[in-house]
């Protein structure tokens, strides 16, 4: 279950292992843009993710459901869980300090998700081969050790940071991201 071939590393991929100006672990990973639907603290509407990296490799947080997620009366959309994924995963690419997008992202629901439930979830690499970076991530119900109700897949494809600036709002890259100029 969960992994396609598309999101299996292939033999002789690299083992991921934390980056040398990784967070130290237990730090808070903040958010890499205000307006991300995913963990801006300025989007109106977004889930709020706050993550947290334990070890410089792998990305954790929690998300409690709330009414503005829901598909079926009283329960999780599945989209919305499936950005909630995405997100972690995004995170924890983040970590390797190069920019990458999400190329495929599969999602397995495993239970229902009730309105005011919190989701603990936890996002790893399982490997890079070029471009391409696999990812796994796991949302579990009411506690670290919980039940899993989401499973994800991912692959990511790294970018250069003019793909933001090409394809999105450049401005407000540059504003929120010092280390890119726009025509340096
Ligand atoms: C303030 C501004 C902030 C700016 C942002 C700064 C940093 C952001 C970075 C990280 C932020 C940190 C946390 C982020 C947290 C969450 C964010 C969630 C992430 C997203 O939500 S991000 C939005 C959704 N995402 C897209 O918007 C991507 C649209 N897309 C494209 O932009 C292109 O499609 C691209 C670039 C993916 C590839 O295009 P390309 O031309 O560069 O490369 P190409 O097509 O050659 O693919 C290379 C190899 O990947 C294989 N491949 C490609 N796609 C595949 C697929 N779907 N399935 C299976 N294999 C696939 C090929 O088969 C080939 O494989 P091979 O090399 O073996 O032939």
């Amino acid at each position: 279950m969960t992994r396609s071939s598309l999101t299996t590393p292939p033999e002789g991929a690299d083992q991921p292992k934390a980056h040398l100006n990784a967070p130290p672990p237990g730090s808070a990973l903040g958010s890499h843009y205000s307006r991300c639907f995913g963990c801006g603290a300025d989007h109106p509407t977004g889930l709020h993710l706050a993550a947290r990296t334990p070890d410089g490799a792998t990305v954790e947080a929690e998300f409690t459901v709330g009414t503005a997620h829901q598909g079926a009366p009283g329960l999780a959309h599945g989209g919305v869980l499936a950005a909630a994924m995405d997100e972690v995963i995004g995170m924890s690419i983040w970590l390797f300090h190069k920019p990458y997008v999400t190329a495929r992202l599969e999602t397995d629901y495993l239970l229902p998700v009730p309105v005011g439930t919190t989701l603990h979830l936890r996002a790893w690499c399982t490997g890079v081969a070029g471009r391409k970076a696999y990812l796994e991530a796991e949302g579990r119900v009411g506690a670290p050790d919980g039940p899993v109700a989401v499973r994800a897949a991912a692959l990511f494809v790294e970018v250069n940071m003019e793909h933001f600036a090409q394809h999105g709002d450049a401005e407000a890259m540059a504003a929120e991201h010092h280390e890119y100029e726009v025509n340096p």
